[in-house]
Protein backbone atom coordinates (compact mmCIF):
# COMPACT_ATOMS: atom_id res chain seq x y z
CA UNK A 1 0.00 0.00 0.00
CA UNK A 2 1.43 3.42 -0.91
CA UNK A 3 1.23 5.63 1.87
CA UNK A 4 1.03 9.47 0.65
CA UNK A 5 2.86 11.21 2.93
CA UNK A 6 6.06 9.05 1.98
CA UNK A 7 4.67 9.99 -1.71
CA UNK A 8 4.80 13.79 -0.66
CA UNK A 9 7.81 13.40 0.84
CA UNK A 10 9.72 11.89 -2.48
CA UNK A 11 7.92 14.68 -4.58
CA UNK A 12 9.48 17.36 -2.17
CA UNK A 13 13.00 15.58 -2.68
CA UNK A 14 12.81 15.94 -6.45
CA UNK A 15 12.79 19.96 -6.25
CA UNK A 16 16.35 19.48 -4.22
CA UNK A 17 19.00 19.80 -6.59
CA UNK A 18 22.38 18.60 -6.03
CA UNK A 19 24.47 22.12 -6.00
CA UNK A 20 27.63 20.47 -8.04
CA UNK A 21 25.73 18.27 -10.30
CA UNK A 22 22.58 20.50 -11.16
CA UNK A 23 20.13 17.50 -11.15
CA UNK A 24 17.82 16.51 -8.50
CA UNK A 25 18.74 13.79 -5.71
CA UNK A 26 16.15 11.92 -6.74
CA UNK A 27 16.69 11.38 -10.66
CA UNK A 28 20.39 11.27 -9.13
CA UNK A 29 19.41 7.95 -7.08
CA UNK A 30 20.81 9.71 -4.12
CA UNK A 31 17.68 9.05 -2.10
CA UNK A 32 19.14 5.51 -0.65
CA UNK A 33 15.81 5.55 1.84
CA UNK A 34 12.62 7.87 2.93
CA UNK A 35 10.22 6.67 5.66
CA UNK A 36 8.23 8.53 7.62
CA UNK A 37 6.48 7.83 11.08
CA UNK A 38 4.42 9.74 12.89
CA UNK A 39 5.04 12.76 11.31
CA UNK A 40 8.55 12.46 11.52
CA UNK A 41 10.44 11.86 7.75
CA UNK A 42 14.02 10.01 7.94
CA UNK A 43 15.49 10.63 4.28
CA UNK A 44 19.22 8.56 3.89
CA UNK A 45 21.16 10.61 1.30
CA UNK A 46 23.83 8.58 -0.64
CA UNK A 47 26.34 11.12 -1.24
CA UNK A 48 28.67 10.62 -4.38
CA UNK A 49 32.14 11.08 -2.21
CA UNK A 50 32.34 11.19 1.48
CA UNK A 51 34.46 14.20 1.52
CA UNK A 52 31.26 16.03 -0.55
CA UNK A 53 32.19 19.91 -0.30
CA UNK A 54 28.45 20.47 0.03
CA UNK A 55 27.00 18.29 2.42
CA UNK A 56 25.94 21.05 4.46
CA UNK A 57 23.95 22.47 2.18
CA UNK A 58 22.24 19.07 0.56
CA UNK A 59 21.30 18.92 4.20
CA UNK A 60 19.63 22.35 4.39
CA UNK A 61 17.92 21.76 1.23
CA UNK A 62 16.06 18.78 1.91
CA UNK A 63 15.80 19.41 5.46
CA UNK A 64 13.60 22.89 4.26
CA UNK A 65 12.14 21.10 1.49
CA UNK A 66 10.63 18.19 3.58
CA UNK A 67 9.99 20.16 6.01
CA UNK A 68 7.56 22.00 3.97
CA UNK A 69 5.31 19.11 3.48
CA UNK A 70 2.20 19.02 5.50
CA UNK A 71 1.85 16.71 8.33
CA UNK A 72 5.91 16.60 8.98
CA UNK A 73 6.99 17.47 11.97
CA UNK A 74 10.59 16.82 12.21
CA UNK A 75 13.05 15.33 9.47
CA UNK A 76 16.29 13.22 10.37
CA UNK A 77 18.84 13.45 7.38
CA UNK A 78 21.26 11.36 7.64
CA UNK A 79 23.94 10.01 5.02
CA UNK A 80 26.23 7.48 3.05
CA UNK A 81 28.43 7.91 0.23
CA UNK A 82 29.63 6.01 -2.67
CA UNK A 83 32.03 7.28 -4.99
CA UNK A 84 31.42 6.29 -8.57
CA UNK A 85 34.08 4.25 -10.60
CA UNK A 86 34.64 5.45 -14.39
CA UNK A 87 33.35 3.29 -16.77
CA UNK A 88 37.41 2.49 -17.22
CA UNK A 89 38.42 2.25 -13.65
CA UNK A 90 42.14 3.40 -13.44
CA UNK A 91 43.31 -0.15 -12.18
CA UNK A 92 41.66 -2.96 -10.41
CA UNK A 93 39.87 -1.97 -7.25
CA UNK A 94 41.19 1.72 -7.75
CA UNK A 95 38.63 4.12 -8.59
CA UNK A 96 40.43 6.94 -9.71
CA UNK A 97 43.88 8.02 -9.91
CA UNK A 98 44.62 11.54 -9.54
CA UNK A 99 47.89 13.23 -10.00
CA UNK A 100 49.48 16.40 -7.96
CA UNK A 101 52.40 18.04 -9.84
CA UNK A 102 53.91 21.23 -10.02
CA UNK A 103 55.86 23.11 -12.60
CA UNK A 104 59.03 23.60 -10.41
CA UNK A 105 60.03 22.19 -7.27
CA UNK A 106 59.55 23.50 -3.50
CA UNK A 107 56.25 25.24 -3.85
CA UNK A 108 54.76 22.56 -1.30
CA UNK A 109 53.52 19.96 -3.54
CA UNK A 110 53.90 17.28 -1.42
CA UNK A 111 52.44 19.08 1.72
CA UNK A 112 49.26 19.34 -0.19
CA UNK A 113 49.09 15.96 -1.71
CA UNK A 114 49.65 14.38 1.65
CA UNK A 115 46.99 16.65 3.58
CA UNK A 116 44.78 15.79 0.47
CA UNK A 117 45.23 12.30 0.98
CA UNK A 118 44.94 12.25 5.15
CA UNK A 119 41.99 14.80 4.40
CA UNK A 120 39.81 12.65 2.46
CA UNK A 121 40.61 9.29 4.47
CA UNK A 122 39.44 11.23 7.46
CA UNK A 123 36.52 12.26 5.34
CA UNK A 124 35.70 8.42 5.08
CA UNK A 125 37.04 7.87 1.34
CA UNK A 126 39.48 4.68 0.79
CA UNK A 127 42.84 6.24 0.10
CA UNK A 128 46.28 5.47 -1.22
CA UNK A 129 48.94 7.82 -2.09
CA UNK A 130 51.47 6.84 -4.01
CA UNK A 131 55.07 8.93 -4.03
CA UNK A 132 55.93 9.35 -7.83
CA UNK A 133 58.60 11.89 -6.88
CA UNK A 134 61.46 9.04 -7.16
CA UNK A 135 64.19 11.72 -6.93
CA UNK A 136 63.51 13.37 -3.84
CA UNK A 137 60.55 11.33 -2.09
CA UNK A 138 59.39 12.95 1.22
CA UNK A 139 55.94 10.77 1.37
CA UNK A 140 57.36 8.77 3.97
CA UNK A 141 59.08 10.92 6.07
CA UNK A 142 55.82 13.50 6.15
CA UNK A 143 53.57 10.51 6.88
CA UNK A 144 55.99 9.61 9.67
CA UNK A 145 57.50 6.33 8.08
CA UNK A 146 60.29 6.79 6.96
CA UNK A 147 62.49 4.44 8.91
CA UNK A 148 59.33 1.87 7.54
CA UNK A 149 60.40 -0.69 5.11
CA UNK A 150 57.94 -1.87 2.01
CA UNK A 151 57.35 -6.28 2.54
CA UNK A 152 55.74 -8.25 0.18
CA UNK A 153 52.77 -9.80 0.20
CA UNK A 154 52.12 -13.76 0.12
CA UNK A 155 51.27 -12.79 -3.97
CA UNK A 156 54.67 -11.67 -4.34
CA UNK A 157 53.09 -7.75 -4.49
CA UNK A 158 54.11 -5.04 -2.89
CA UNK A 159 52.30 -4.11 0.60
CA UNK A 160 51.71 -0.61 1.08
CA UNK A 161 52.77 1.22 3.99
CA UNK A 162 49.42 2.72 6.14
CA UNK A 163 49.46 5.56 8.27
CA UNK A 164 46.94 8.21 8.85
CA UNK A 165 44.42 6.32 7.61
CA UNK A 166 46.18 6.13 3.86
CA UNK A 167 47.79 3.32 2.29
CA UNK A 168 51.27 4.44 0.57
CA UNK A 169 54.44 3.74 -0.82
CA UNK A 170 57.44 5.71 -1.46
CA UNK A 171 61.03 5.25 -3.59
CA UNK A 172 62.66 6.50 0.40
CA UNK A 173 60.89 2.44 1.90
CA UNK A 174 62.47 0.75 -0.80
CA UNK A 175 66.52 2.25 -0.86
CA UNK A 176 68.84 2.52 1.83
CA UNK A 177 68.40 5.86 3.50
CA UNK A 178 70.03 9.19 2.03
CA UNK A 179 71.07 7.22 -0.79
CA UNK A 180 70.56 8.91 -3.95
CA UNK A 181 68.69 7.31 -7.10
CA UNK A 182 70.54 7.64 -10.27
CA UNK A 183 67.75 6.75 -12.90
CA UNK A 184 67.08 6.94 -16.61
CA UNK A 185 64.27 7.38 -18.68
CA UNK A 186 63.40 3.31 -19.18
CA UNK A 187 63.99 2.63 -15.46
CA UNK A 188 61.71 5.34 -14.22
CA UNK A 189 59.24 3.79 -16.10
CA UNK A 190 59.70 0.71 -15.14
CA UNK A 191 59.68 1.82 -11.73
CA UNK A 192 56.43 4.05 -11.93
CA UNK A 193 54.69 0.63 -13.47
CA UNK A 194 55.61 -1.30 -10.91
CA UNK A 195 54.34 1.05 -8.45
CA UNK A 196 51.18 1.07 -9.84
CA UNK A 197 50.80 -2.25 -11.15
CA UNK A 198 52.62 -4.67 -8.67
CA UNK A 199 51.67 -3.04 -5.29
CA UNK A 200 48.01 -4.78 -3.58
CA UNK A 201 46.62 -1.11 -3.06
CA UNK A 202 43.53 -3.09 -2.70
CA UNK A 203 40.15 -1.04 -3.28
CA UNK A 204 40.58 2.73 -3.13
CA UNK A 205 38.04 5.36 -3.54
CA UNK A 206 41.78 7.67 -4.30
CA UNK A 207 45.01 7.16 -5.48
CA UNK A 208 46.91 10.29 -5.06
CA UNK A 209 50.01 10.77 -6.90
CA UNK A 210 53.09 12.70 -5.62
CA UNK A 211 54.61 13.59 -9.03
CA UNK A 212 58.04 14.87 -9.70
CA UNK A 213 58.44 18.52 -9.66
CA UNK A 214 58.67 19.77 -13.53
CA UNK A 215 57.34 18.32 -17.11
CA UNK A 216 59.20 14.78 -17.41
CA UNK A 217 59.58 11.29 -17.72
CA UNK A 218 57.86 10.01 -14.84
CA UNK A 219 54.68 12.92 -15.39
CA UNK A 220 54.50 11.20 -19.37
CA UNK A 221 54.78 7.16 -18.35
CA UNK A 222 51.95 7.90 -15.71
CA UNK A 223 49.87 9.38 -17.93
CA UNK A 224 49.68 6.24 -20.45
CA UNK A 225 50.30 3.75 -17.79
CA UNK A 226 46.75 4.35 -16.43
CA UNK A 227 43.80 5.55 -17.07
CA UNK A 228 43.92 9.25 -15.41
CA UNK A 229 41.16 11.03 -13.36
CA UNK A 230 42.66 14.42 -13.70
CA UNK A 231 45.13 16.44 -12.29
CA UNK A 232 46.23 19.32 -9.23
CA UNK A 233 48.70 21.88 -10.04
CA UNK A 234 50.28 23.15 -6.91
CA UNK A 235 51.53 26.79 -7.34
CA UNK A 236 52.41 29.71 -4.88
CA UNK A 237 51.19 32.91 -6.41
CA UNK A 238 54.67 34.52 -7.66
CA UNK A 239 55.35 34.85 -11.56
CA UNK A 240 57.98 32.78 -11.80
CA UNK A 241 56.25 29.55 -10.15
CA UNK A 242 53.14 29.95 -12.49
CA UNK A 243 55.62 30.31 -15.80
CA UNK A 244 56.75 26.95 -14.62
CA UNK A 245 52.66 25.56 -13.47
CA UNK A 246 51.14 26.92 -17.25
CA UNK A 247 53.60 24.51 -18.73
CA UNK A 248 52.78 21.92 -16.84
CA UNK A 249 49.06 22.33 -17.54
CA UNK A 250 49.84 22.06 -20.90
CA UNK A 251 51.56 18.49 -20.61
CA UNK A 252 48.77 17.67 -19.30
CA UNK A 253 46.55 19.08 -21.47
CA UNK A 254 48.98 17.56 -24.34
CA UNK A 255 48.49 14.06 -22.54
CA UNK A 256 44.49 14.73 -22.36
CA UNK A 257 44.56 14.62 -18.66
CA UNK A 258 42.16 16.93 -17.29
CA UNK A 259 43.56 19.70 -14.94
CA UNK A 260 40.78 18.93 -11.95
CA UNK A 261 41.86 22.33 -10.15
CA UNK A 262 44.76 24.92 -8.94
CA UNK A 263 46.21 24.94 -5.16
CA UNK A 264 47.67 28.10 -4.55
CA UNK A 265 50.21 27.45 -1.76
CA UNK A 266 52.19 29.68 0.42
CA UNK A 267 49.20 32.18 -0.79
CA UNK A 268 49.87 34.84 2.08
CA UNK A 269 51.08 34.82 5.78
CA UNK A 270 49.50 36.20 8.86
CA UNK A 271 51.40 36.94 11.30
CA UNK A 272 51.00 35.17 14.57
CA UNK A 273 51.86 38.21 17.28
CA UNK A 274 50.11 41.22 15.44
CA UNK A 275 47.68 39.51 13.18
CA UNK A 276 48.11 41.01 10.38
CA UNK A 277 48.22 39.75 6.71
CA UNK A 278 51.26 39.94 4.59
CA UNK A 279 51.07 38.54 0.65
CA UNK A 280 54.58 37.58 0.25
CA UNK A 281 54.27 36.14 -3.24
CA UNK A 282 51.49 38.28 -4.16
CA UNK A 283 48.02 36.06 -3.18
CA UNK A 284 45.76 35.58 -5.58
CA UNK A 285 48.30 35.13 -8.52
CA UNK A 286 46.48 32.15 -9.69
CA UNK A 287 44.16 33.45 -11.31
CA UNK A 288 46.53 34.52 -14.08
CA UNK A 289 46.57 30.70 -14.98
CA UNK A 290 43.30 31.43 -16.30
CA UNK A 291 39.87 31.69 -15.87
CA UNK A 292 39.17 28.23 -17.12
CA UNK A 293 40.89 26.78 -14.48
CA UNK A 294 39.52 26.12 -11.25
CA UNK A 295 41.19 27.33 -7.70
CA UNK A 296 40.35 24.61 -5.63
CA UNK A 297 41.58 26.73 -2.72
CA UNK A 298 44.62 29.04 -0.61
CA UNK A 299 47.00 28.23 1.68
CA UNK A 300 48.40 30.01 3.81
CA UNK A 301 52.24 30.28 5.06
CA UNK A 302 51.88 28.75 8.28
CA UNK A 303 55.13 27.50 10.01
CA UNK A 304 52.50 24.37 11.94
CA UNK A 305 52.37 22.99 8.34
CA UNK A 306 55.79 22.96 8.21
CA UNK A 307 56.22 22.05 11.88
CA UNK A 308 53.96 18.98 11.68
CA UNK A 309 55.14 17.52 8.36
CA UNK A 310 58.50 17.44 9.72
CA UNK A 311 57.17 15.75 12.79
CA UNK A 312 55.18 13.14 10.49
CA UNK A 313 51.77 13.93 11.22
CA UNK A 314 49.76 15.85 7.96
CA UNK A 315 48.52 19.15 9.50
CA UNK A 316 44.95 18.30 8.93
CA UNK A 317 45.30 15.29 11.21
CA UNK A 318 47.61 17.51 13.92
CA UNK A 319 45.99 21.15 13.87
CA UNK A 320 43.08 20.71 11.85
CA UNK A 321 41.45 24.49 12.85
CA UNK A 322 44.18 26.07 11.74
CA UNK A 323 43.28 28.07 8.50
CA UNK A 324 46.04 25.99 6.60
CA UNK A 325 44.32 22.89 7.75
CA UNK A 326 40.63 24.78 7.08
CA UNK A 327 41.76 25.14 3.48
CA UNK A 328 43.25 22.15 2.63
CA UNK A 329 40.56 20.38 3.95
CA UNK A 330 38.23 22.49 1.62
CA UNK A 331 41.04 21.45 -1.17
CA UNK A 332 40.41 17.67 -0.75
CA UNK A 333 36.43 18.09 -0.88
CA UNK A 334 36.64 20.26 -3.98
CA UNK A 335 39.03 18.21 -5.61
CA UNK A 336 36.50 15.22 -4.64
CA UNK A 337 33.39 17.01 -6.00
CA UNK A 338 35.17 18.12 -8.99
CA UNK A 339 36.28 14.59 -9.36
CA UNK A 340 32.28 13.36 -8.96
CA UNK A 341 31.00 16.08 -11.59
CA UNK A 342 33.63 14.26 -14.28
CA UNK A 343 32.62 11.40 -13.44
CA UNK A 344 28.43 12.23 -13.71
CA UNK A 345 29.17 14.06 -16.79
CA UNK A 346 31.21 11.10 -18.14
CA UNK A 347 28.48 8.49 -17.38
CA UNK A 348 25.83 10.65 -19.08
CA UNK A 349 27.81 10.85 -21.75
CA UNK A 350 27.98 7.22 -22.38
CA UNK A 351 24.17 6.95 -21.74
CA UNK A 352 23.96 8.99 -24.47
CA UNK A 353 26.03 7.71 -26.48
CA UNK A 354 24.03 4.16 -26.28
CA UNK A 355 20.73 5.59 -26.73
CA UNK A 356 19.82 4.35 -30.22
CA UNK A 357 20.52 6.34 -33.38
CA UNK A 358 17.34 7.34 -34.16
CA UNK A 359 17.01 9.16 -30.86
CA UNK A 360 20.28 10.85 -30.76
CA UNK A 361 19.20 14.76 -30.61
CA UNK A 362 21.37 16.20 -33.56
N1 LIG B 1 51.75 26.30 3.45
C1 LIG B 1 52.94 26.08 3.96
N2 LIG B 1 53.35 26.74 5.06
C2 LIG B 1 54.59 26.52 5.58
N3 LIG B 1 55.46 25.65 5.09
C3 LIG B 1 55.10 24.96 3.98
C4 LIG B 1 53.83 25.12 3.36
N4 LIG B 1 53.78 24.30 2.30
C5 LIG B 1 54.95 23.64 2.26
N5 LIG B 1 55.76 24.04 3.26
C6 LIG B 1 57.13 23.60 3.53
O1 LIG B 1 57.91 23.94 2.38
C7 LIG B 1 58.88 22.93 2.12
C8 LIG B 1 58.70 22.38 0.70
O2 LIG B 1 57.45 21.70 0.68
P1 LIG B 1 57.25 20.35 -0.14
O3 LIG B 1 58.36 19.38 0.10
O4 LIG B 1 55.86 19.92 0.11
O5 LIG B 1 57.37 20.96 -1.61
P2 LIG B 1 57.50 20.21 -3.00
O6 LIG B 1 56.94 21.16 -4.00
O7 LIG B 1 56.93 18.86 -2.94
O8 LIG B 1 59.05 20.11 -3.13
P3 LIG B 1 59.89 19.18 -4.13
O9 LIG B 1 59.60 19.68 -5.47
O10 LIG B 1 61.27 19.44 -3.69
O11 LIG B 1 59.44 17.77 -3.91
C9 LIG B 1 58.70 21.88 3.21
O12 LIG B 1 59.60 22.15 4.25
C10 LIG B 1 57.28 22.10 3.70
O13 LIG B 1 57.09 21.69 5.04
Amino acid sequence: MRDPALDAVMEALKTVNDPELHRDLVSLGMIERAEVSGGVAAVKVNLTTPACPLKGKIEGDVREAVMAVPGITDVVVTFGAMVRAPSQPALPGVKHVLLVGSGKGGVGKSSVAVNIAAALARDGAKVGLLDADVYGPSVAHMMGQGAAKVTANAERKMQPIEAHGVRFISMANLSPAGQALVWRGPMLHSAVQQFLKDAAWGDLDYLIVDLPPGTGDVQLSLTQTVQVTGAVIVTTPQDVALIDAARAIDMFRKASVPVLGIVENMSYFVAPDTGLTYDLFGRGGSRKLGAEHLLLGEVPIDMEVRKDSDAGVPAVLAHPDSVASAALTQIARNLAGQVSVRSMAQSLQQSLADLPDQLTVV
